[in-house]
């Protein structure tokens, strides 16, 4: 039986303050959730976020990092900074960072084996655009990132990674996927990667969606029987609507 994640992208949203504020409230709300529960802040927030939630069933996690431990790579951060303030969970190859920064899936896959060889588990952000959709491309599109993504990695890091299925077109939109076809493309990703690993590992690793969840969405979202959870974007903004969509 796989475990539900919920998990909150915050994006370029919210300041150390904010965030501290927002956690301390929070954490009273979903002390009794039966998923985990995962927030995303954005890098400046990380440090004060884990500091606030320690002790808390809130788990902390970056929305990005660099694949390598050091260097010359201005502007970045590397798993072993990650680390050393506690982070045990990364979002990679969020669209928005495919589009508006150059992530390849040459990047993401070198940026999954460093999550991993550094004990951080990544949360790999997967989906097609709405151009690719109506050309009935889904798949085919899925299938190449999940090919190249996942590319050298063991039987044991996919148990442990969590993928993220999010529909371009979907994403700050208000409009969702069904939860049957969100569930469908679920399998179909949960069929590929037993395909490219094994059934074993393809069945425990933990598969969410995304794209415009929101309070009443979850709920029919969490009935289907691929969904694994959610990461939510501009609904996990206010601690009230985040604390439904956990407590679904
Ligand atoms: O990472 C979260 C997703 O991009 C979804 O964002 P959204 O809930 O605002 O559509």
């Amino acid at each position: 039986m796989r475990r539900a994640i919920i998990s909150g992208n915050w994006k370029m949203n919210k300041t150390p303050e904010e965030t501290v504020a927002y956690i301390n409230e929070f954490k009273n709300n979903v002390k009794d959730a039966d998923a985990e529960v995962i927030l995303c802040p954005p890098a400046i927030c990380l440090t004060e976020a884990v500091k606030a939630a320690e002790g808390t069933n809130v788990k902390i996690a970056a929305q990005n990092m660099h694949y390598k431990e050091s260097g010359a790579f201005t502007g970045e951060l590397s798993p072993l900074m990650l680390k050393s303030v506690g982070i045990e969970h990364v979002v990679i190859g969020h669209s928005e960072r495919r589009q508006y920064f150059n992530e390849t899936d040459e990047t993401v896959n070198l940026k999954l084996k460093a999550a991993f060889e550094n004990g951080i588990i990544p949360i790999l952000c997967v989906g097609e655009t709405l151009e690719e959709r109506e050309s009935g491309r889904t798949e085919a599109v899925l299938e190449g990132q999940l090919k190249e993504d996942l590319a050298g990695l063991t039987s044991e890091n996919v148990k442990t990674l969590v993928v993220a299925y999010e529909p371009i077109w979907a994403i700050g939109t208000g409009k969702t996927a069904s939860a049957e076809d969100a569930n469908d493309t679920i399998k179909f990703i949960r069929n590929k990667v037993a395909e490219l690993f094994d059934t074993e590992s393809a069945e425990a690793m933990r598969i969410l969606y995304g794209g415009s969840v929101k309070p009443n969405t979850i709920k029919g979202q969490m009935e289907m029987s691929d969904i694994d959870g959610g990461l939510v974007g501009g609904a996990s903004l206010k601690v009230e609507d985040f604390s439904a969509i956990v407590n679904y």
